[in-house]
């Protein structure tokens, strides 16, 4: 649908560099509203750019904006506007998912009022609602992982950005996700989203990117992808491969490096 609004994500010859190239002059932009998946075989720089956004890593080139903002030179207003959720998310041990909801809003400088509906809101929707005065200490890597996808929802981002956010859930806890995620597009919020879970993408994309050796290697809606790749009928999983091949990026390149440069949010 046409927006007069800024692009969500408007991502210009982005670079970083980690000895060899990690995001390599990577161009991309997310509409206003989409929900756009961003595929890649492991190691192709789905987290290096995504965390580039989110203000987590220096780039050493491009530019980002986030609903309009230039993230680099204002990225304090970026953040306001922006979410960002990580593979492995951090939630306080002694704090209950209500005290920690709570303590996020402060962050944000919300009136207690308010952080308490958001709170027993996204608390609900999340499934989570009958422990959110249990520690999270005890809690499953899934129940963990909504627990830390509420607090980065508290302050009503307009773009969420998630790196593989149903991993580590079963069943039940990822439909619950899903459904939250479709309930936030439908209100014109704006997600990118990395997954290895294709089905997913191919479920409920907007539109997908591949990316690979750090570059946009195709784009667009899954129609479009299987056009380019000639692959008619066939799963994205058969385009993805057909246009990045199997295997992950530098062979044995599968695991997480130890982020040395990281900033700390
Ligand atoms: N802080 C860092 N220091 C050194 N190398 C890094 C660092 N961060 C990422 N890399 C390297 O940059 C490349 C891209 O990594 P990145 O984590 O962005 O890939 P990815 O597409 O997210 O992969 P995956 O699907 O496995 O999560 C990899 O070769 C990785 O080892």
């Amino acid at each position: 649908m046409p927006s007069s609004s800024p692009a969500a994500l408007d991502i210009l010859n982005l670079k970083k560099c980690f000895g060899k190239p990690a995001v390599n002059d990577l161009s991309l932009t997310v509409r206003d509203g989409e929900f756009y998946a961003l595929l890649g075989p492991n190691g192709a720089g789905k987290t290096t750019t995504l965390r580039m956004v989110a203000g987590l890593l220096e780039a050493d080139a491009g530019s980002v904006k986030v609903c309009g903002i230039d993230a680099f030179s204002d990225p304090i207003a970026a953040k306001h506007v922006l979410a960002w959720v990580p593979d492995e998310p951090m939630v306080y041990d002694k704090l209950t998912p209500l005290e920690y909801l709570e303590f996020v809003a402060g962050l944000w400088s919300m009136e207690p009022d308010l952080a308490r509906f958001r709170a027993d809101t996204l608390l609900d929707s999340f499934g989570l609602a009958s422990h959110s005065n249990e520690r999270c200490g005890g809690f499953s890597k899934g129940m963990r992982q909504k627990v830390a996808l509420a607090g980065a929802l508290i302050h009503e981002p307009r773009l969420i950005i998630l790196d593989e956010p149903l991993t580590g859930l079963d069943a039940g806890s990822a439909r619950q996700v899903k459904k939250v995620l479709s309930g936030l597009v439908a209100q014109g919020v704006s997600i990118v989203m990395t997954t290895h879970i294709l089905e997913v993408a191919e479920r409920m994309a907007d539109r997908i990117g591949i990316i690979a050796r750090g570059q946009l290697v195709a784009e667009g809606t899954l129609e479009e992808l299987r056009e380019r790749a000639s692959a008619d009928g066939n799963s994205l999983e058969d385009i993805f491969l057909k246009i990045v091949g199997g295997g992950s990026e530098g062979g044995a390149q599968t695991g997480k490096a130890d982020y040395p440069d990281e900033k700390v949010a």
